[in-house]
């Protein structure tokens, strides 16, 4: 698992590396693993020119001592400094580091042009304007020499990218766009969270001996190696009851094809059964393409509601459908709620809860809850409404995207951030896939947080391999459940 630490623990487990180790040791170190990442960049693109953009704290320091190293190896290095008041402003023994190895000092409210055309010159940039005590946005002075980096520069941020928030919350301002960001013990939360995971480009994680296992983690990422810690795998003992029983209410007259790709999902994904109620379309195409699946009512360990549900729909085989759906949300089973079902949501479950909406079924449910909000109010600031949505509701919430997000309803919990599938994955069905692989999960156990985010893994791989680099069909994704499960399984054995 990937943790990334706020910037307020970030700053406690560095205070607890400092007092162990020599004044500015970490920053030596910072420095050394930048300058390394750097001299391999120069390397691979056969680059002779530094050029450091440099705030006035210590983001500055760790990059004016890289600059210093980088010099001492043979590299032309200019160093920009930032601030209004130049030279005094920046950190001074890495900028007199710098001077001795022979980097070029321009001060840029003395020589602006001087610094626009160093900045221009740089076949690696360094951005250290700021690190993780960055405000978003970037001030003009900083946005006009960003401007003018050459467009086939290597831009590595130090720390985390300059205008960014680095708790990845603030989506405002403009921020440096980075082929690569260097950061420094542990990944910070906007190398994970959508408002930054862009502009961060490739993550370099360089190791300065702080211990961050024992602080909390603000955002989690599930990699390929968790799939078998947490996949329910059966054992012996086992039957089809024990392994779960997913009730799946799903499908209409209107959107019949959605049953049969949850329940295919969750038939391909190793459920122990399937028992889907339904009006007769669906349940004609369920059996028809899913005989495994048991037609009809009975004993479930979870319930999956939604995928192609419409909640007004009227008539005798609707209603009686609507009714099974409100009995299994009013139970004290583990449940996923999707699509449609979201509508039927009126009050806070005890049991364990699974909401999963896209941007738009998220803004429709929260505007029930309280105040308007629309799309792109969520696609903005998406962790911030998918942590109300988890706080009003009770429930934890995985938000649908090119970044999928799941929060549990505690507001101190960590936030989990999946991005594993190509965005040929953003087809129709998609998302009725993915219910029925995070039911399976549910029904075996697992809390509505790992089973969201291990469902989001495991989708994103499964469209990874059916896509190839071209287009995906939802059925195919949810077909390619069972190689994909085995070979993700199969990585703890090799
Ligand atoms: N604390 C430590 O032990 C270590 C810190 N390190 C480095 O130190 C950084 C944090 O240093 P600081 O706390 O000094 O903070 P920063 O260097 O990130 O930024 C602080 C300075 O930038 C100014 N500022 C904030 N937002 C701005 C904006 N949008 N535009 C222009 N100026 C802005 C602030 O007024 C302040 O002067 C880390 O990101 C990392 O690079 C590393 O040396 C590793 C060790």
């Amino acid at each position: 698992m990937i943790r990334a630490l706020s910037v307020t623990e970030v700053r406690a487990a560095e205070r607890a590396a400092m007092a162990q180790l020599p004044e500015g040791e970490l920053m030596q170190r910072a420095a050394e693993g930048l300058a390394a990442v750097a001299t391999a960049r120069l390397a691979e693109r056969d680059g002779r020119s530094v050029v450091a953009l440099v705030g006035a704290g210590d983001n500055g320091g760790d990059t004016l001592y890289a600059a210093g190293l980088l010099s001492d190896a043979g590299f032309a290095c200019a160093v920009v400094l930032l601030p209004d008041s130049g030279r005094a402003r920046v950190h001074p023994a890495g900028l007199r580091a710098a001077e001795l190895a022979g980097a070029a000092v321009v001060v840029a409210v003395d020589d602006p042009a001087g610094a626009v055309q160093a900045v221009a010159e740089g076949d690696v940039v360094l951005d250290g304007i700021v690190g993780i005590g960055g405000r978003p946005g970037l001030r003009p002075r900083a946005a006009e020499l960003v401007d003018a980096i050459a467009d086939d520069a290597w831009v590595i941020a130090v720390d985390v990218v300059s205008g960014l928030d680095p708790d990845g919350l603030d989506p405002d301002g403009d921020a440096v766009w980075a082929d690569e960001t260097v950061t420094f013990g542990v990944p910070k939360p906007a190398h994970l969270l959508p408002a930054g995971e862009g502009a961060t480009g490739r993550l370099t994680v360089v190791d300065i001996g702080i211990e961050t296992d024992e602080f909390p983690a603000a955002v989690e990422r599930l990699t390929h190696d968790d799939v078998a810690e947490l996949w329910p795998v059966p054992g012996p003992g086992d039957d089809k009851y024990s392994r779960g029983v997913l009730g799946v209410v799903a499908g209409g007259e209107t959107y019949a094809g959605a049953a049969v790709l949850a329940v295919t999902a969750a038939v391909e994904s190793g459920v122990g059964m399937v028992r889907y109620v339904g009006t007769p379309t669906p349940v004609g195409l369920v059996r028809h393409a899913v005989p495994e699946a048991v037609v009809g009512e009975g004993r479930v360990q979870a319930w999956l509601v939604g995928p192609g549900l419409d909640p007004q729909a009227t008539g005798a085989e609707a209603s009686a459908q609507l009714q099974v759906a409100r009995e299994a949300l009013a139970s004290d089973l583990p449940l996923v709620l999707d699509a449609g079902g979201l509508d039927l949501l009126t009050e806070t479950r005890e049991a364990p809860t699974l909401l999963t909406p896209h941007a738009g079924e998220l803004a429709r449910l929260l505007s029930r809850l309280g105040p308007t909000v629309t799309r792109a109010d969520v696609e903005r600031e998406p962790v911030r409404h998918a942590r109300r949505a988890a706080e009003q509701t009770g429930a934890t919430v995985l938000l649908k995207g090119s970044t999928t997000i799941v929060v549990g309803p505690d507001p101190g919990g960590p936030v989990r951030s999946q991005t594993d599938a190509p965005a040929w994955l953003a087809t129709a069905g998609a998302g009725d896939v993915l219910a029925g692989l995070a039911g399976t999960l549910l029904a075996a156990g697992l809390d509505p947080l790992d089973a969201g985010s291990l469902a989001t893994l495991v989708h994103g791989v499964a469209a990874d391999r059916v896509s190839g680099g071209g287009p995906v069909r939802a059925l195919a994704v949810a077909q390619a459940l069972r190689p994909t499960v085995r070979d993700l399984l199969r990585r703890a054995d090799a």
